[in-house]
């Protein structure tokens, strides 16, 4: 018997960055949206724990256990007493170090997966704690939808949105470092002071009335620059999405990959075949969100 849970990509509608804080992390106001970008995971009882991985970038997916779904389903069996004798296999949609929370889908996912395939009856909660754990991105993961995160951006409240958004995503040639990114920000900002990060009322306002423009007018990422700085050619990208008539055009979270909005599926696909012929990214997907959070299929 096999379980197969599917799970969604995020874009960061908002990314406000505090000052490191002693344990290294960052307290952020991180507004998460949900996009249909889906990672599947399928977990089937084996000798010992495995794990195999296919799709684009599945070459830059560790195998071993320090792979996110491993550590998923370690977590869970240690806290239910049993061993994690399982095979995962991940079918892979969502770009490798791309800034749209790939392992922590994968994470979630197995999480969900296990938990359903050894019938452990554990809370939401539980759930989400042991999320938590796993990563800062790994509980919106689960979760889904749209939701501020707040701390390291694992204490999640759910938003309301008052309609779909329609995205388009340009992949890079190559990845970015998630921790790499939040350094180059210290750098950046060591002779500043950084303000304590709070979500922007205008965006939540703009996200609850589903309003594409008042969005785009409200989008910030404070990890920009500092991806920007690591991967200059991003600029390009963000131009050539600009000039094809994208509403707004952010870096996606920690990056490379960089997000475009657009007020109607029709303007995703002009951005989409713009962006595609200007040569400045590897592959270019249509998409939109909210999307609902890991589920079992
Ligand atoms: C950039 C984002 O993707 C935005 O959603 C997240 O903040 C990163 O989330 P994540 O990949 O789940 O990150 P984690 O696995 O928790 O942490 C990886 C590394 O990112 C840095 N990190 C992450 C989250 C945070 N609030 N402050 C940080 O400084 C730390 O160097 C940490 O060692
Ligand atoms: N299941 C997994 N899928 C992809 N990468 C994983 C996984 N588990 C661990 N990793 C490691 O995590 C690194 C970051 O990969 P990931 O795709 O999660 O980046 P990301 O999307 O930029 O993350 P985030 O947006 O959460 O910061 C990879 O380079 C890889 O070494």
């Amino acid at each position: 018997m096999s379980v197969t849970v599917r799970v969604p990509a995020k874009v960061n509608v908002q990314l406000a960055v505090g000052a490191a804080r002693p344990d290294g992390f960052h307290d952020l106001a991180n507004v998460f949206l949900a996009v249909g970008l889906f990672d599947e995971v399928t977990v089937t009882p084996a000798a010992e724990l495995r794990i195999t991985c296919e799709g684009p970038g599945a070459a830059q997916v560790p195998l071993d256990g320090t792979n996110l779904a491993a550590r998923a389903a370690v977590a869970l069996a240690e806290r239910y007493g049993r061993t994690p004798d399982v095979h995962i296999h991940i079918a892979k949609d969502i770009p490798v170090a791309g800034g749209m929370a790939g392992g922590s889908a994968d994470g979630a996912g197995a999480l969900l997966a296990c938990d359903a395939l050894w019938g452990t009856g554990a809370s939401h909660v539980e759930l989400l704690d042991i999320c938590a754990e796993l990563g800062s991105d790994v509980p919106f993961s689960l979760v889904g939808g749209a939701a501020l995160g707040i701390g390291r951006g694992e204490k999640l409240t759910v938003l309301e949105t008052g309609g779909t958004f329609h995205w388009v995503f340009a992949m890079a040639e190559r990845g970015l470092s998630t921790p790499a990114v939040f350094r180059e920000f210290d750098r950046l900002v060591a002779d500043s002071d950084v303000p304590v990060p709070v979500a922007s009322p205008e965006l939540l306002d703009a996200l609850a009335k589903g309003d594409p423009d008042a969005l785009a007018a409200s989008v910030s990422n404070d990890l920009q620059p500092a991806a920007l700085s690591l991967f200059p050619a991003l600029a390009d990208t963000l131009d050539a999405g600009r000039a094809a008539g994208a509403l707004t055009a952010l870096v996606s979270g920690s990056g490379p990959t960089t997000a475009f909005l657009a007020r109607d599926a029709e303007a995703a696909r002009q951005v989409a075949r713009a962006l595609s012929a200007s040569g400045t990214c590897r592959a270019v997907r249509v998409t939109a969100g909210p999307v609902q959070g890991a589920r079992l299929l």
